[in-house]
C-alpha cells in the first residue's frame, strides 16, 4: 500500500490551554485518520516560545507515528505556508468579569494579520476554524482580510454551544447524548445565542420522538437557554480559566462534520450571504448546517417560530454592533 502524502495542519495559540488538549488528539490520528501523516505548524508569540518548545518535547516523547514534520514559529506567513487546515486559537481569553465582546480591542488585529497571511501562503482550499473570541466577529475579520480564500472556507466554532445543549437534554431526559439529534444554536457565540430544539428528536431504534413532546415549554425557553448562554462563564468561575478540553473536543467534532459529512443539522458559524432566514449578509452567524463532500450548506427547510425570529434579530443586532466596533478598530 502506498503511503498518503502528508497534509499540513497549522495551529495558532499552540502553547495555550485549548491547544494542549487539541494537539494530542489530532496527533493520535482521531481526526484525519490512522493512515494520514501530517506536518504540524505550531504558531504562537515570542513569550510563549519556551512553552511551545516544551510541548514539542512532549510530542516527541509520545512517539506519534503520523507526525511527518513539526515547525514552531511566531510568523504566520511562515506558519500558514501550504496549510490544508488552520485552527485559529491564538488570542486572549476573557476573565470572569468580561464578556467575549470586551476582547474585541485586544483580539481583532490578530485576525487581520492572520487573514492576510492565510491569503498569501495557505492553500486556496484551506479549511479555517476560528476559535478565539469573540469568535463570530474574529472569523468575519479573518474572512475580510483573507481575500484569496473563499469565505465558505472560514468557519467559527459554535459547535461547543450545540454540544452543551445536547448534554443538557441528555441529563434532563436521562438518555444517552447519541440519541439526541437536530438541536443547534442560532447566532452569536455569546449570551444572546438561541438554542433551537423545535426540530430536534430523540432517536431510539427507528423511533423518533420530537423533543417538544418530551420537555416543558417553560424549561425550553427558560433554564435551557440561560444555562447554555452562561455555560462558558460558569466554567471560568469554577476553573479560573475558560473551557479547554470541551473546546478542543468541539473543534474535532466540527472538523469531522465538515470533512466527513453529517446526517443531521450541526451548528456552524458561517458567512450569512444568501441565507433564507433574513440574516443580513456579511456576518458570521451560527446556522443549522449539513455537510457533504467537504462542503457545508445552511439547511433551508426550517420554519422558525416568532420567538425564534425575535432571537435571530437580537443576535443580528449584536453581531452588527460587534462588526462596527471591529471594522472601526481596523480602519481599512
Ligand atoms: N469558540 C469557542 O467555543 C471557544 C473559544 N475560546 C477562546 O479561544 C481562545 C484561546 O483560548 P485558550 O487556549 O484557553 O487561551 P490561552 O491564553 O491558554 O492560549 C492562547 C494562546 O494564544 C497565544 N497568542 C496570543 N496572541 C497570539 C498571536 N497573535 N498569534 C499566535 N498566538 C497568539 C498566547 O500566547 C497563548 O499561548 C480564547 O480567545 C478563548 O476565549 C475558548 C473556549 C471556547
Ligand atoms: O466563555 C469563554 O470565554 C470561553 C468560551 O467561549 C466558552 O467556553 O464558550
Amino acid at each position: 500500500m502506498t503511503q498518503k502524502k502528508p497534509i499540513t495542519v497549522a495551529i495558532t495559540g499552540a502553547a495555550g490551554n485549548i491547544a494542549y488538549s487539541l494537539i494530542f488528539r489530532i496527533c493520535s490520528g482521531e481526526l484525519f485518520g490512522n493512515d494520514q501523516p501530517f506536518n504540524l505548524s505550531l504558531i504562537d508569540i515570542e513569550p510563549a516560545l519556551p512553552a511551545l518548545e516544551g510541548l514539542v518535547m512532549e510530542l516527541q516523547d509520545s512517539n506519534f507515528r503520523l507526525i511527518n514534520k513539526t515547525i514552531c514559529t511566531t510568523d504566520p506567513f511562515e506558519g500558514f505556508r501550504d496549510a490544508d487546515y488552520a485552527i485559529l486559537l491564538g488570542s486572549y481569553p476573557r476573565n470572569k468579569n468580561q464578556t467575549r465582546k470586551d476582547l474585541l480591542g485586544k483580539n481583532v488585529s490578530i485576525f487581520k494579520i492572520q487573514g492576510k497571511a492565510l491569503s498569501f501562503v495557505a492553500k486556496k482550499t484551506v479549511k479555517v476554524v476560528v476559535v478565539g473570541n469573540p469568535v463570530n466577529t474574529n472569523a468575519l475579520v479573518t474572512a475580510k482580510y483573507a481575500e484569496n480564500i473563499p469565505k465558505e472556507n472560514i468557519v467559527a466554532l459554535t459547535r461547543l454551544d450545540m454540544n452543551r445543549s445536547i448534554s443538557q437534554l441528555s441529563r434532563k431526559l436521562n438518555k444517552n447524548v447519541s440519541n439526541i439529534k437536530n438541536v443547534f444554536t442560532w447566532g452569536n457565540h455569546s449570551a444572546s445565542q438561541f438554542v433551537d430544539l423545535s426540530n430536534g428528536y430523540l432517536l431510539e431504534g427507528s423511533k423518533k420522538t420530537p423533543l417538544t413532546e418530551l420537555v416543558e415549554k417553560e424549561w425550553t425557553y427558560g433554564e435551557f437557554q440561560t444555562t447554555n448562554q452562561t455555560r462558558g462563564k460558569a466554567v471560568i468561575l469554577k476553573r479560573g480559566r475558560s473551557s479547554a478540553g470541551s473546546a478542543a473536543n468541539a473543534v474535532i467534532d466540527l472538523l469531522k462534520s465538515w470533512i466527513y459529512g453529517t446526517e443531521t443539522y450541526v451548528s456552524m458559524g458561517v458567512i450569512s450571504d444568501n441565507n433564507p432566514y433574513n440574516v443580513p449578509e456579511n456576518l458570521i452567524f451560527s446556522f443549522p448546517c449539513t455537510c457533504k463532500n467537504g462542503s457545508w450548506k445552511i439547511s433551508k427547510d426550517l420554519k422558525p417560530n416568532d420567538f425564534c425570529k425575535k432571537m435571530i434579530k437580537k443576535n443580528v443586532d449584536e453581531l452588527v454592533s460587534e462588526r462596527n466596533i471591529a471594522f472601526g478598530l481596523l480602519q481599512d
